[in-house]
C-alpha cells in the first residue's frame, strides 16, 4: 500500500506513511459521523415505542445524554487525528519535496536546463509543489477516506436491509460514472489550462525583462495586445475547465440527491405493505442525509485529483530523468583541448557545427574568430561539456571528455562568458563564487587584478555591497570585470574566454588584458573576440565559418593566405575609420 502510494502521488517513504495515515483517521472519522445517526435512531425507536407499536423500555436521558457527550468526543477526536496527520504530514512532505528537487537539480546534466522552459520549471516547482500541499492536506485524504468509509457503511445498510440499501446506493455508482467517464475530457482541458498559464507566465516574465527596450522601440502598446491575447487565452481556458468540471460535478450531485426520494418511495411502500417496520424506514431517512454529504464531497475531490495526476507526471518528469553519472576520476595527461571530427546541433536535424576539428595546446593561447553565428561561443562551451554531441569527441589531455563528470570536469576550467552571471549577494561572495575556500585577501587581490578594486571601493559599503539581481547596480563593464576577478580567482589550468574585454573601454581593457597574460601563463586559453587586433599575438587561430574550421594558422600565416581572415582583418580596419555622418 505505501509502495503503491509512493509511486502513485511521486512521495517519499515517510510522506506515503502519512499520507497512509491520514486515509485511515479519514476513514475512522466518517464512519464515526455514523454513530450520531445510530444513536438518534436508537433513540427514535425507544421514544416512538408506542407509535411503533413495539415494547416501551425503561428511558434514561442521563444515559443517552453520556453516550451522546462520548461519541461526541470520539467524532472530535478522530477528526483532529485526521487533521493533524494529513496537514502535518502534507507540510513535512512538500519541505521534503522542495529539498529533493533541490537536490535533483543539482545532480541533473546541463542540457537538461536548456531542454526545458524555465518559466515551465519554475512554475513546477513553485505552482505545483504549492498545488500538492492543498491536494494533499484537503482533497487525497479525504477523498480515500470517504470512499472507503462509505464502501463499509454501505455494505452494513445492504445488509441490514436490503431492499432499502438498493434504494439508498443505486445512484452511487451512476453519480461517480458520471464524473470519471469525463476524466479524459477534463484532463484534456486541464491540459490546455495548463498550457495557457504557461505561455502567459512566459510573456510576463518576457516584458519583465525586456521592459527598456519595449520602451526604446515604442512597442508598449503592441507588446501589450499581445500580453492581453494571452490572458484572455489563459482566462479562457480557466472558465472552459472549471466550467466543465463544475457542470459536470453539479449534475452528478445532483442526481445523488435522487437517491432520497427513492427511499422515500420504496420505503413507504415496505412499511405500507408491512415488510418492514418504521424504525428501519427512519434509519434509512437519517442515512440518506448523512451519507450523501461525503459521496458529494469525494466527487468534488476527484475532479481535483484529475489536476493532481497531471501536476504529478510533470515532476515525474523532473525527478526521473537520468543524473549526470560520470566518471568522478579525472586523470589526464596535461591540458590539451583537442576537437575530433566534432558534430553538433542545438535542436535535431539543424547542425552547427560540422566536422570541426583542431587542437588548442597547454601553454598557448588559441583564438576563434569568425563571422557571427558561425559557431564559436558553441565550440567554446562544448569545451567545457555543457551539451553533448552528436558525433566525434572532445579530449582533455588525451581524455574524452563524454564520460567524466561535469562538476568533476569544471574545476579545471575558469569561464569568461558574454552574458556574465551575478548573484543578489555581495559583491566579495560574487567574486568568491570562483574558489569557495578563498580568503578575503585572495579576493581583494583577484579584484585588483581584474582592475575592479578602485570601483568596489567607491560602492556604499565596499566589498560588503549587495550589488542587486544579475548585478543590476553595477555597469556592464563592471559586471564584466568582476566575472573576470572570478576567473582569475579560480586559476584553474584551463581558461575559456568569450568576448572577456567587450564591455570595458580601450583604457580599461589594455590593463586587463595584462592582468590576463599574468593568468594564462602555461595554460591552455581558448580565447574569443571580435576585436582582430586583440588575437593577433595568439599562437593559434582558428577561423570558424558555417560550424566548420576555414583556415587556422598563426596572425601572419593566415594574413599571407588572404582568405576568410585576411577579409575579416581588413574589414575591421576599414570600420575602425568609420565616422558617425551627421550631415547627412
Ligand atoms: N541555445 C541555442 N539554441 C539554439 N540555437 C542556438 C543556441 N545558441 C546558439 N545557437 C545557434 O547556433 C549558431 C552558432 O551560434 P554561436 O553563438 O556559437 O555563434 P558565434 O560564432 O559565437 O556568434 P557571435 O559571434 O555572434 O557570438 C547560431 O546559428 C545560433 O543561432
Amino acid at each position: 500500500m505505501i509502495e503503491a502510494l509512493k509511486k502513485k502521488y511521486a512521495l517519499s517513504n515517510q510522506g506515503a506513511k502519512d499520507l497512509f495515515k491520514g486515509i485511515v483517521y479519514s476513514v475512522l472519522a466518517n464512519v464515526s459521523l455514523m454513530l450520531p445517526v445510530i444513536l438518534l435512531a436508537v433513540v427514535l425507536n425507544r421514544l416512538l415505542a408506542p407509535l411503533l407499536g413495539t415494547v416501551a423500555q425503561e428511558f434514561s436521558t442521563w444515559f443517552y445524554t453520556g453516550i451522546g457527550i462520548l461519541i461526541l468526543a470520539v467524532v472530535f477526536i478522530l477528526h483532529y487525528l485526521q487533521y493533524t496527520a494529513a496537514y502535518m504530514g502534507t507540510y513535512a512532505e512538500s519541505a521534503r519535496r522542495r529539498i529533493r528537487l533541490a537536490e535533483k537539480l543539482r545532480t541533473l546534466p546541463l542540457d537538461f536546463f536548456h531542454q526545458r522552459d524555465l518559466s515551465d520549471l519554475t512554475s513546477t516547482i513553485m505552482g505545483d509543489c504549492a498545488s500538492f500541499e492543498h491536494a494533499f492536506s484537503h482533497t487525497v485524504p479525504q477523498f480515500w477516506g470517504a470512499v472507503i468509509s462509505t464502501s463499509v457503511v454501505c455494505v452494513g445498510l445492504l445488509v441490514f436491509n436490503w431492499q432499502m440499501g438498493l434504494a439508498l446506493l443505486w445512484v452511487a455508482p451512476i453519480s461517480f460514472a458520471i464524473v470519471l467517464l469525463s476524466r479524459r475530457w477534463q484532463e484534456k482541458l486541464g491540459k490546455k489550462h495548463m498550457g495557457a498559464r504557461l505561455e502567459l507566465a512566459e510573456g510576463i516574465q518576457e516584458c519583465l525583462e525586456t521592459v527598456q527596450d519595449i520602451k526604446a522601440c515604442n512597442q508598449e502598446e503592441e507588446y501589450l495586445k499581445k500580453l492581453d491575447a494571452k490572458m484572455d487565452a489563459a482566462e479562457k481556458a480557466q472558465v472552459s475547465s472549471e466550467l466543465t468540471t463544475a457542470s459536470l460535478l453539479t449534475t452528478g450531485q445532483m442526481f445523488l440527491r435522487l437517491g432520497l426520494a427513492t427511499v422515500i418511495v420504496v420505503g413507504n411502500g415496505l412499511v405500507m405493505g408491512g415488510r418492514t417496520d418504521l424504525f428501519t424506514y427512519i434509519l434509512f431517512l437519517i442515512a440518506a442525509s448523512r451519507l450523501y454529504d461525503p459521496l458529494s464531497g469525494a466527487m468534488s475531490n476527484m475532479a481535483e485529483m484529475f489536476s493532481v495526476g497531471l501536476q504529478v507526471k510533470r515532476l515525474k518528469e523532473i525527478e526521473e530523468y537520468p543524473e549526470e553519472a560520470g566518471e568522478k576520476n579525472i586523470q589526464t595527461d596535461g591540458f590539451d583541448i583537442t576537437f575530433d571530427h566534432v558534430k553538433f546541433s542545438y535542436e535535431k536535424d539543424k547542425s552547427v557545427l560540422r566536422d570541426v576539428s583542431f587542437t588548442a595546446k597547454q601553454g598557448q593561447v588559441t583564438a576563434l574568430v569568425g563571422p557571427s553565428g558561425g559557431g564559436k561561443s558553441t565550440v567554446a562551451k562544448l569545451a567545457a561539456k555543457f551539451y553533448p554531441l552528436e558525433s566525434g569527441k572532445i579530449l582533455l589531455g588525451g581524455k574524452d571528455i563524454a564520460p567524466l563528470d561535469s562538476t568533476m570536469l569544471m574545476k579545471n576550467f575558469s569561464i569568461v562568458f558574454q552574458d556574465v552571471v551575478l548573484f543578489n549577494n555581495t559583491v566579495m561572495e560574487n567574486i568568491r563564487v570562483g574558489r569557495k575556500n578563498a580568503t578575503d585577501e585572495d579576493v581583494i587581490a583577484a579584484a585588483k587584478a581584474a582592475m575592479c578594486h578602485e570601483f568596489i571601493e567607491r560602492l556604499p559599503q565596499g566589498y560588503q555591497t549587495v550589488i542587486g539581481e544579475n548585478g543590476s547596480t553595477l555597469s556592464g563593464g563592471e559586471c564584466q570585470r568582476l566575472s573576470i576577478a572570478r576567473a582569475l580567482l579560480k586559476d584553474a589550468p584551463v581558461i575559456l574566454l568569450d568576448e572577456a574585454t567587450a564591455s570595458l573601454d580601450v583604457d580599461n581593457e589594455t590593463e586587463i588584458q595584462n592582468a590576463i597574460s599574468k593568468l594564462i601563463k602555461g595554460k591552455t586559453v581558448l580565447v574569443i573576440a571580435h576585436r582582430m587586433r586583440t588575437i593577433e599575438a595568439a599562437d593559434r587561430i582558428v577561423v570558424l565559418a558555417e560550424g566548420t574550421v576555414a583556415e587556422s594558422g598563426t596572425h601572419s600565416e593566415l594574413m599571407e593566405k588572404k582568405g576568410l581572415y585576411r577579409k575579416l582583418v581588413d574589414l575591421q580596419t576599414k570600420s575602425a575609420n568609420w565616422k558617425l555622418n551627421v550631415n547627412v
